[in-house]
């Protein structure tokens, strides 16, 4: 598709999009704006954008195509600078928002002056933010779930769809209620609790300094999402306040049970709360960016000397095998302990085990 398109907000989000964008519409303008000079000084020189707006007000006026990738909050006043410009009779308005109740009433005055505005989520990211961490592939498998105000035709959502596809996820219309409720559960609700639970962690590491160096594996699993942006959160939290205070509420329920199970000590009850939970989350879709992402997972047992990572990839990269993360298992003290390598697919996997095979002696296995 041809045509000028606007990302306002240059970070994680905007960034994904904009090159997902460029990579499926390579003619059409990106043109990109962010509060921070800095986002959009790098965006430009990664070749994000293509060029990046003097004031975002003057860029809105020529725009086919706007998408909102602030903090949920800006993005409402956005809107109302927006519902005041004379902008394309044609130009779609999108956002890519954690929640969907608060910017659909706010969008009700862009609809008024018969502007299409299509809300948007694409169901990915991560905890880190910034064009820096921006990535083609975020949003591949993922759910992209859409919440077009009433009046907006189905073409026109169609439109936005073309503009998008290049984020190869998979597009799903829901109501902005049904949206915010859905990913109170799934996504805004556990965020909640990795804050609280590295919270309780940082009580008790004042009375035992050694919490902190324990905190490894489950911990680290849990609480991974207790890194993300605090600025984001804040804003997500209060716009879907009513919606997290009545699952609070079923969580303190669901708490009371489990002190019920400790204080009786009830085996059988106490197993089967463990083992409902392991069968319904085994049961969650792997192969789909959903709740659970699909990572192929490599561990390696590597011997401790510097350089091992380099040399592991090294090997990796004469086979031109691309691997999508790298870490070390930190289960062991001072000492390295398993390499573990993630790909995309399988079959990069299998083709990872033989090469470094083909070079080493060292042990391998796969976890399913
Ligand atoms: N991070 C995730 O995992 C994720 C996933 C899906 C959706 N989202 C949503 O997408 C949006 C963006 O999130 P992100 O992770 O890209 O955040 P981010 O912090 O990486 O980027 C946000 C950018 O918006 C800019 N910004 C703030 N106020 C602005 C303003 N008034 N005008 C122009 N730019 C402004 C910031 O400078 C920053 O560069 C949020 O609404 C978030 O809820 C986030
Ligand atoms: O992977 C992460 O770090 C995320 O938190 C991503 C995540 C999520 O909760 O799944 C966070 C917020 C978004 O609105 C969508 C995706």
């Amino acid at each position: 598709m041809e045509g000028r398109v606007l990302i306002i907000g240059l970070g994680l989000i905007g960034g994904s999009l904009a090159m997902c964008i460029k990579e499926k519409h390579p003619d059409a303008e990106l043109v990109g704006y962010d509060l921070d000079q800095n986002q959009m000084n790098l965006a430009k020189m990664l070749g994000v954008i293509d060029r990046s707006a003097e004031g975002m007000e003057e860029e809105a006026l020529e725009a086919d195509l706007i998408i909102l990738a602030t903090p949920v909050m800006v993005a409402g006043k956005i809107i109302e600078t927006l519902a005041s410009l004379p902008l394309k009779q044609e130009v779609i308005i999108t956002d890519t928002g954690s929640t969907k109740g608060f910017i659909s009433q706010k969008a009700s005055i862009l609809s008024d002056k018969g502007i299409s505005f299509i809300g948007g989520h694409p169901m990915a990211g991560s905890h880190k933010s910034g064009v820096a961490a921006a990535k083609k592939l975020l949003f591949e498998n993922a759910f992209y779930l859409l919440t077009p105000a009433s009046h907006v035709r189905d073409s026109t959502v169609d439109r936005l769809k073309s503009w998008l596809s290049g984020t190869k996820a998979k597009f799903l219309k829901v109501s902005p209620e049904e949206h915010d409720y859905l990913t109170g559960v799934v996504s805004h609700f556990p965020h909640v609790i990795a804050a609280s639970l590295v919270h309780q962690a940082a009580r008790a590491d004042k009375e035992k300094p050694l919490v902190n160096r324990l905190a490894a594996g489950g911990f680290r699993d849990i609480t991974r999402i207790a890194s993300s942006n605090p600025r984001m959160w804040r804003d997500i939290l209060l716009q879907n306040s009513d919606v997290l205070v009545s699952l609070l509420s079923d969580w303190q329920a669901e708490m009371e049970r489990v002190k019920e199970l400790l204080t009786t000590k009830d085996e059988d009850k106490i197993h089967d709360y463990f083992d409902a939970a392991k069968k319904y989350r085994d049961g969650l879709p792997v192969n789909d960016k959903g709740a659970i992402p699909s990572f192929y997972d490599l561990f390696v047992d590597v011997p401790d000397y510097p350089g091992i990572i380099s040399e592991v990839t090294g090997y990796l990269a004469t086979e031109r095998i691309s691997i999508t993360n790298i870490r070390i298992m930190e289960t062991r003290e001072d000492i390295y302990g398993v390499l573990v390598i993630s790909f995309q697919t399988p079959e990069d996997r299998e083709k990872a085990m033989q090469c470094i095979g083909k070079y080493t002696e060292y042990e391998m296995s796969v976890a399913e």
